[in-house]
């Protein structure tokens, strides 16, 4: 995922306007730009679509783009070195931890950050769909998440 520049994590990705280009291309175009390489999309790539709450005109796609820890390493190296978007849109990639430490750290910490529209749902899905954590773990996750976001709005400031 990415920090964003207005603080949120998100997905690589932006508005596409369908007039004017396919989805598919559009991605890839925002792709470059956040991430610095070229990513080809495709429609087989597609993974789910659901009317934006905060904006009923806005439709967001998500697409899952599998790839070795090279491929990650090298987006994770351009998006530094040559994205023309990074310290503007786009602030960092950041790795998902896909574990669990003592007392919420790993994943369960990770949820409790805030995000950018329904991407955390997205996220839940991914890890779903391509089966990285059992359902257990994944509800689990979500529960220590909320307990820790419920305590956070308890301090103190
Ligand atoms: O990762 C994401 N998942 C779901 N929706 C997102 C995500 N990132 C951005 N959005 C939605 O898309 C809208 C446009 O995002 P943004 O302003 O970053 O696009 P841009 O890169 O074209 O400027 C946001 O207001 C938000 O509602």
């Amino acid at each position: 995922m990415q920090m964003r520049f207005d603080g949120l994590l998100g997905f690589p990705g932006g508005l596409v306007n369908p007039s004017e280009e396919t989805l598919e291309a559009g991605l890839s175009r925002e792709l470059h730009e956040e991430v610095g390489v070229a990513v080809p999309v495709g429609v087989d790539d597609h993974m789910s679509s659901c009317v934006s709450s905060s904006c009923p005109r806005l439709i967001t796609h998500f697409y899952i783009k599998k790839m070795t820890e090279a491929e990650l390493k090298e987006i994770e190296r351009a998006a530094v070195a040559s994205a023309t978007d990074h310290g503007l849109e786009v602030l960092g990639m950041v790795r998902v931890p896909l574990y669990f430490l003592k007392k919420g750290g790993g994943l369960p910490y990770f949820l409790s950050h805030s995000f950018i529209s329904n991407s955390r749902a997205q996220l839940l899905s991914a890890l779903r769909h391509c089966r990285l954590l059992s359902q257990g773990e994944l509800k689990e996750a979500v529960r220590q998440a909320e307990q820790m976001r419920r305590t956070h709005s308890d301090d103190p400031r």
